[in-house]
């Protein structure tokens, strides 16, 4: 723990006290609209409700029509968006100490007035700390979501996803699926080509993943090399399919260049789809064992864990 005694001043503490109290109940109560956009600003690290409080209370000065934010954070685009837009714009880089965090743009059917600019700009140096806050959360909650070596979400995003997909495969009876897609002997490339080669299959075994999936679909780094696909609103037929071309596209990957000779993999692919009732772990070990059957069953094929018997 830091040693504080230095900072410890003589003086009058009861004042003191009742000075701190005072100024805790005017920062509280305060009508000053910068105290309060601070205050209110200080209550989340949620992007979306920092940019909704400082939409609220600059309407209140500037009115506007729309306010538009966004920002690529982490590889991935935000966007807030408030109101209809108005022909005359105001539109504002974000930016602190060297760092962009977004760009802000307010829409008006009337010109705004130099001084309604001033006091959006006077509203920004109020919320760019905070906006900056917020960004790095998001950025960091990303980067515990993903995989650092492929780029895609982690097993802490797939544990995430499925327990949401879970609850609403419940309430709206509707059909999710769910592959596991093994690198068959992958010890071999890495005993053959050395660790960073077998990376850098890893690395293009998450792309092609990626490519041939609908947008919809969600490919994760499970462990190792085992990767796994989530497929919202398909039934088995249809993730059978979708496991069939993952296996295609991976068996031509061109990894001939990474080594500077034939180099080829195939992966065994399991599918299982969600049952009613049925939690993350029981789905995920159906899907495990069926894609246990591809293995045994000579690798390089997919099986579908039976949805009756
Ligand atoms: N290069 C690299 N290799 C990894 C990584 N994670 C796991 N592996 C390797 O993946 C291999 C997995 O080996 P096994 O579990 O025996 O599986 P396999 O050789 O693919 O055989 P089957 O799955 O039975 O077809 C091991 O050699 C691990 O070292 C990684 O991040 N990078």
């Amino acid at each position: 723990m830091k040693h504080i005694s230095s900072m410890t001043r003589p003086g009058n503490q009861p004042q003191k006290l009742a000075a701190l109290k005072q100024a805790w109940q005017e920062w509280n109560n305060s009508p000053d609209v910068l105290i309060r956009l601070a205050r209110r600003l200080a209550t989340t690290l949620s992007l979306e409700d920092q940019l909704g409080v400082l939409a609220e209370e600059m309407a209140d000065i500037v009115p506007f029509e729309a306010m538009m934010y966004r920002h690529t954070i982490a590889r991935q685009e935000f966007v807030f968006r408030t109101g209809m837009g108005g022909p005359h714009r105001a539109e504002y880089r974000l930016n602190l100490e060297g760092e962009l965090y977004g760009y802000l743009e307010l829409h008006r059917r009337t010109r705004f007035s130099e001084e309604e600019l001033e006091a959006i700009e006077v509203f920004i140096g109020a919320a760019i700390c905070p906006i900056r806050n917020a960004c790095r959360f998001i950025a960091l909650e990303q980067m515990a979501l993903t995989d650092t070596l492929t780029g895609v979400p982690n097993r802490r995003a797939l544990d995430e996803d499925l327990g949401r997909i879970c609850h609403l495969a419940d309430r709206h009876n509707e059909s999710h699926s769910l592959i596991l897609v093994d690198l068959d002997h992958f010890k071999a490339v890495n005993d053959t080509h050395g660790h960073l080669i077998g990376d850098q299959v890893l690395r293009m075994s998450a792309d092609g993943l990626t490519r041939t999936l609908r947008n919809s679909d969600r490919v994760y780094r499970f462990g190792g090399e085992e990767f796994a696909v989530l497929l919202p609103h398909t039934d088995a037929p249809h993730a059978r399919e979708a496991a069939e071309r993952i296996r295609l596209a991976l068996a031509s990957l061109a990894l001939d260049r990474l080594v500077g000779a034939p180099l080829r993999i195939t992966a065994s692919c399991g599918v299982a789809t969600h049952l009613a009732g049925e939690g993350p772990e029981q789905w995920l070990a159906r899907a495990d064992e069926a894609l246990y059957r591809a293995k045994q069953a000579g690798r390089n094929q997919t099986r579908v864990f039976p949805a009756i018997g």
